[in-house]
């Protein structure tokens, strides 16, 4: 009781509490034109970065320098949380860069696939994003500079290698510039109201293996279709009733569909890494990780002798995958990460022994390691800290 009395006390009377909002606002409004006159110096700024950076050929999205800036200021998040203050400096970072120069971003479409909102997550609102109707028309919109830069999937963390997006890279002359680590939740999404009322489920093939222990206990008598992607499978759906799509949980908003079940991934943790490609990319210190491809002559310890050559140059490896070479059979192409910028000079020898072991050695690209994203929230049911 004392303690209601207490808090009924400390609210104060009306005119008091009008009064100090007054000043509140009052002060509000004179930060809010510093802020603005802050971000339209920050802007000057990068205008001319961007002219000096065109001068000179070089590329516009510096995800080293951004990191670096970032890593400065969350130092100094204190009201604000660092989830809001990365949120605004993700649109100031994706402002900055359209004014260097308009940017845009390929991404297996339509709007609403995970790719699209890991592409919105990590680069913002700024950029203009153009869909394509498959991974192939991401490298190509790349390669021709149709697009600047392009969104794919390499990897989920349950069911491996995105391959095709492995031997894409074998086809078209683009590197990695970034990385990100996004966190995918599945939903199932219909005209209807009822999960029994379903007959067909399409998806992409990815989400369909993700979830298909909940669809065989859930839903055992629907047929899976897999589709081009989630949002081609939600897009089909509003013309036929008794089918449904898998997908993120705003397809339900974009194609007017209704969610009949959340989370339905087979197991929660459920992680996708996205690459950014580009032509070019970043050069210079803060780059952590490396993404090489090589071939290897017909012959015992070719591979145990790359190794080799990582192990005595302390170079750790993340990941080795082999995939077909395609344009000579049963001969394969080896795809390696490793946790360092292969680039810098010590490792130069180590790059030379390399060469002289294998017929091809590729550099993907040197990057710094991604950021985790959560790209699954539905930004309606998002809370309060
Ligand atoms: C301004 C620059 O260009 C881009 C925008 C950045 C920014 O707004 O801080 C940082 C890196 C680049 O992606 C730069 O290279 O410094």
């Amino acid at each position: 009781m004392a303690d209601q009395k207490d808090d009924v006390t400390r609210i104060p009377a009306k005119p008091e509490a009008d009064e100090r909002l007054g000043v509140l606002r009052g002060e509000i409004d004179e930060l809010d034109l510093r802020i603005v006159e802050l971000l339209n110096r920050r802007a000057s700024c990068s205008l001319e970065v961007g002219r000096i950076k065109r001068g000179a050929g070089d590329c516009i999205f510096k995800p080293v320098r951004e990191r670096q800036v970032m890593e400065r200021l969350l130092v100094h998040a204190d009201s604000l949380p660092e989830r809001h203050l990365r949120a605004i400096y993700r649109e100031i970072f994706s402002s900055s860069r359209h004014l260097q120069r308009p940017q845009q971003v390929a991404y297996l479409g339509p709007e609403g696939t995970f790719s699209y909102f890991a592409g919105i997550e990590f680069l913002g609102h700024s950029a203009d994003y153009i869909p394509q109707n498959d991974l192939e028309g991401v490298f190509r919109a790349v390669s021709t500079g149709e697009a600047e830069l392009g969104i794919v999937p390499l990897e989920n963390s349950l069911h491996g290698t995105v391959g095709q997006s492995l031997d894409l890279f074998l086809r078209f002359g683009v590197s990695i510039q970034s990385e990100l680590f996004c966190k995918i939740s599945h939903n199932v999404l219909g005209m209807g109201t009822s999960l029994a009322d379903v007959r067909r489920v399409y998806s992409h093939p990815q989400p369909l293996a993700q979830c298909a222990r909940w669809l065989r206990a859930n839903m055992p008598n629907a047929v899976l279709v897999p589709v081009e992607s989630t949002a081609a499978a939600a897009a089909r759906v509003q013309n036929e009733p008794d089918a449904a799509a898998i997908g993120h949980v705003r397809l339900g908003d974009i194609f007017g569909l209704n969610v009949l079940a959340r989370g339905v991934e087979d197991l929660p943790d459920n992680w996708t890494r996205f690459v950014v490609i580009g032509i070019g990319g970043e050069s210079g210190g803060g780059r952590d990780k490396t993404s090489l491809l090589f071939t290897l002559p017909d012959k015992p310890g070719a591979l145990s002798g790359v190794l080799d050559v990582f192990a005595r140059h302390g170079v750790n490896m993340k990941k080795l995958e082999s995939r077909p070479m395609r344009s000579e059979k049963w001969k394969y192409v080896f795809f390696v990460d490793v946790e360092c910028d292969l680039e810098r000079g010590e490792y130069a020898s180590a790059l030379a022994e390399m060469r002289e072991r294998c017929h091809t050695v590729r550099i993907l690209g040197c990057y710094p390691a991604g950021p985790s994203l959560d790209v699954s929230a539905d930004l309606g049911a998002d809370g309060p800290e």
